[in-house]
Order: structure tokens, then sequence, then C-alpha cells
């Protein structure tokens, strides 16, 4: 039971949205798609879908080609950003619809829409209007819906971007422990770092239409391939440096990397692997933003230690700092990443 993508490109007139994309996904493994606005996800989406034409390439269901078989025939589910609710249905309605399209009996109806209800967390729902949900609920229907005949791929496109931020965490949160309890194969498209690792257990980054990175979570945010793909995924300095033993020396202080080989590295350091300390590089605070979990600063380094004029770090929500103030950075090794 498994996914297969090869050298799929998509043509809009003559701009190629798509380019030579591959991937895998196995059974019960959660792959995002995650890449900057216009990066080309949505297009490879509804490639794989089959609600996009592709201009060459292949997509294989266990082996099987797929091209001849229309979407309807694909055994997908698909999940879009605005849910797509019929909204003179109520909520029962509108998951049955989804075991009618594919011959559940209806005796069976009531009892799988009152499971599904239960696994998205809106058990006793069935028969509110669904112009009476907020975002949040509507998006699980949309969800219920799409898991009732049991499809073999689960789709998500942007499904939490119509949320606002709060609930958006926490719906992502959720869908990332239904997923696990239900043992979907599902992808993903999104544009946000962190719903892509709560939810994902592998990623491909997508920029300009090609796949530039593909990995596990943990490998691709520890290491992104390139400085294009490390910005994208947080890193604001970059910095050269100098690995031995597992420690790693630069201009900016030193850290501890256990797996790093000995020898010339560059660090991609995101705004919370410079954090303030009592010891290490001194400098003078030039922005102060307060965030819900630290202050954010901008801090000019004295000396130009790293070949840049500014460095953000991350100070406690407690620190009491203004422009002007001089501070020391320290290197925290859950905000550096390996550049290769
Ligand atoms: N129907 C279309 N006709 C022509 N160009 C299109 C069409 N759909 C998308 N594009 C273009 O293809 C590129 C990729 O679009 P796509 O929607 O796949 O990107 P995306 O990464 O999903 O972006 P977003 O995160 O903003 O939704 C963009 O440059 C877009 O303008």
């Amino acid at each position: 039971m498994s996914l297969s993508v090869r050298d799929l490109t998509v043509h809009y007139g003559s701009f190629a949205a798509v380019k030579d994309a591959g991937l895998d996904i196995a059974d019960g493994e959660v792959l995002a798609l995650l890449g900057p606005s216009g990066s080309g996800k949505s297009t490879l989406l509804r490639a794989i879908t089959g609600l996009e034409p592709l201009t060459s390439g292949i997509v294989r269901w266990d082996g099987d080609d797929l091209s001849g078989v229309p979407v309807h025939r694909r055994g997908f589910g698909l999940v879009f950003q605005d849910g797509q609710l019929f909204p003179h249905k109520d909520v029962a309605s509108n998951i049955a619809f989804g075991l009618r399209m594919h011959d559940v009996p209806r005796a069976e109806h009531t009892d799988r829409v009152r499971a599904l209800l239960e696994l998205v967390g809106l058990s006793g729902y069935e028969r509110r209007r669904v112009t009476e949900l907020s975002g949040g609920q509507a998006q699980r229907v949309a969800l219920a819906r799409a898991l009732a005949p049991e499809p073999r791929l689960l789709l998500l496109d942007e499904p939490l971007s119509g949320l606002d931020a709060g609930l958006r965490e926490q719906l992502a949160i959720d869908l990332a422990a239904l997923l696990r309890r239900s043992k979907i194969t599902a992808l993903l498209v999104t544009h946000d770092q962190e719903e892509a690792f709560t939810l994902a257990d592998r990623v491909a980054v997508l920029d300009d239409g090609e796949i530039r990175q593909e990995g596990a979570v943990r490998r691709v945010w520890r290491q992104p391939v390139d400085e294009n793909v490390a910005r994208f995924l947080g890193v604001t300095t970059f910095v050269d440096g100098e690995a031995s033993g597992g420690v790693v020396r630069t201009p900016l202080g030193e850290v501890s990397l256990p797996d790093v080989e000995d020898g010339a590295v560059r660090l991609g350091l995101r705004p919370h692997g410079l954090r303030v300390a009592s010891d290490g590089v001194e400098g003078e605070v030039t922005a102060v933003v307060h965030r819900r979990e630290h202050v954010r600063l901008v801090v000019a380094p004295g000396g130009d230690p790293a070949g840049v004029s500014t460095v953000d770090a991350v100070a406690p929500v407690t620190a009491d700092l203004r422009p002007g103030d001089t501070v020391r950075l320290a290197l925290d090794p859950d905000g550096v990443a390996l550049v290769s």
C-alpha cells in the first residue's frame, strides 16, 4: 500500500509549475509538502489526485499506473482549505455523502457517522447545520467526510490555514494524534513549517517547482541541504566554524554537536540558536520584539565576528532589554542547523 511518483512535471501553458518531482509514501506514513507560496505544492497534490493533467511523469499506487484512473476511482480522500461542505445539509448528511459515493449500505451509515464524529471530537453533532459550525468544527467535519469511505490515501491541502493561530495549533496537534491513531497514509500540503513538523513523519521541501530536499522531519530540520532551504526553515544567520571532537568553534562562540565530523562546517542559526547568557560574544541590542514564549532581539555583535553586522537572538520573556543595552550571547544547539 504505497504511493510512488516519478519525474512528474506539470505545465500551465509554457510555465512549468512542477518539474521532475519524485516522491514515495509508504503505508501508514504522513508526508508533508512544504514550501513557500507559489512553489508548486498544490499543483503537485492535484496532479497526484488526478485533478491536474500531467505533462509528463507517472503516479503509481502499489505499482499500478494511475494515469487512466479518474479522480473518484483512485480511492483517495481529499480535504481542502475551506472544507467545501454542502451548506444545505446537516453534519451527518455531509459525512454520509462520502459513504453513499462508495456504496456503503445505508444500514451502516448511522454507526459509521457516529464513529467518525467521535474520531474527530464532535460526538453528538449529527443534526447540527454546517452553517452553524465554527471554522475548526467545519474542518473536522470535512475530515470525517474524507475519512468515511476509508480512503487508501488522504490528501490534505492547507487544511488548517483558514483558521486563526490558536485554533490552528490545537487542531494540528489533534489531527496529528488522529492520523497516528488511525494509521492512515497521508500527503499534506502546507507552507507552515510548524504544521509540517507537527503532522508529518517526513517532509519534502519544494521551491520553484522542484523538490529541493526530502527526508525525515528531524534530519531536514537539523541538516538543510543548502542555504535556501535553511532560510525557508527559519535560519537567519550563517556562520563558519571548525568541528573537533563533537564541538564546533565559531566566531560567535562554541557549541556541542555530537554527530558532526571533524573539519570545516557551516552552521545555520535560527533566532533561538543564540541566547542571552552571562558569558559569550558581546553585542549591542538594536531591536526588541516581545513574543509569546521569548523576547526576540536583533543584536550587533562587537567587531563583526561572523562577517555579519547583526544577528537574531532570543532572551527570556522576563528580560527587561531595550535598544542600546549591551548583552552577551551564547550558542544553543537546539537552534543550530548544519548546512551542507
Ligand atoms: N490554473 C493555473 N494556471 C496557470 N498558472 C497556475 C495555475 N495554478 C497555479 N499556477 C501557478 O503555478 C505556480 C504554482 O502554484 P501552486 O498553487 O501549485 O503553488 P503553491 O505552492 O500551492 O502556492 P500557495 O501556497 O500559495 O497555494 C504558481 O506560480 C501559480 O501562479
